[in-house]
């Protein structure tokens, strides 16, 4: 049966997405998401995100990674499908969404999406590392020569690596540019490559920074190799809350497959 997908991108952060409010894709079938996401074999993306109907919310976010396995909250993904929920007609310029972990707000004005993030109250800081939950696991780590960094090979190590195992998370590798900009480049649990950017990952860099105190701001430019994105958040006795994750997001093509 021919299906109709709709491609956008975040910052480079690709997404097959496709409207199944009438419920006619196979959730079960792994193989397709994956087939879809292949991007010699498919249409090719770094996830495919599902729009379905939600009884007292706007829509109903469903989020699977290349792997073709369902995962936790996409923040790029998620701004992605604000900007196809307009596109569809199912919103004018705010929105509220059930995704995997909780509800979400969101506004779009233009290209630009800002969607809100879950509150984080746990921070977990080590030696050489901090580990937080966004809506998604997520190590976050500094190199200074991030440039020229084996984003992959490093990363793999790490996220299949204790404590994270075979469940694994994303890391992220970070470059302090001055106290409101930092770069960042991701290596993707269940891309299992370099994404070209990350929407989760970049608010767990964002609130780490902060939590180090390697800034005192709570508006954070961050820079990623598909562009720019910022989070913004406010912070009392160690809770995170307020957490807006800003930047495009952007229809590229529809097509059937
Ligand atoms: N690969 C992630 C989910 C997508 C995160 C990323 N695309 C984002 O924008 O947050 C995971 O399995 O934890």
């Amino acid at each position: 049966m021919q299906q109709t997908f709709y491609k956008y991108q975040g910052t480079g952060n690709d997404f097959v997405m496709i409207d199944n409010r009438q419920q006619t894709f196979d959730k079960k079938n792994t193989e397709q998401v994956a087939f879809l996401c292949d991007r010699r074999f498919g249409v090719g993306a770094d996830g495919l995100i599902l729009l379905e109907n939600h009884d007292d919310f706007d829509f109903k976010m469903v989020y699977y990674n290349a792997d073709g396995n369902e995962s936790s909250m996409c923040g790029n993904g998620g701004r992605c499908l604000v900007a196809f929920a307009k596109q569809l007609g199912v919103i004018k310029d705010k929105a509220v969404f059930e995704a995997i972990d909780g509800l979400h707000h969101a506004t779009i004005d233009g290209d630009i999406v800002k969607l809100q993030m879950l509150d984080v109250d746990t921070i977990e800081k080590h030696e050489n590392h901090v580990f937080l939950d966004t809506g998604s696991p997520h190590h976050v780590q500094f190199e200074n020569q991030i440039e020229a960094f084996d984003i992959k090979t490093e990363g793999s190590k790490i996220r299949y690596g204790s404590p994270y195992n075979e469940a694994g998370s994303n890391v992220n590798f970070v470059k302090k540019v001055n106290d409101q900009i930092f770069t960042v480049r991701t290596y993707e649990r269940g891309v299992e490559d370099e994404t070209l950017s990350c929407g989760t990952g970049v608010t767990a860099v964002a609130l780490a920074m902060h939590a180090i105190n390697e800034t005192t701001e709570n508006l954070i430019t961050l820079q990623v190799q598909g562009g720019e994105l910022r989070v913004s958040f406010d912070v009392e006795n160690g809770l995170y809350s307020n957490v807006w994750l800003i930047g495009p997001a952007k229809f590229v093509f529809k097509g059937t497959i």
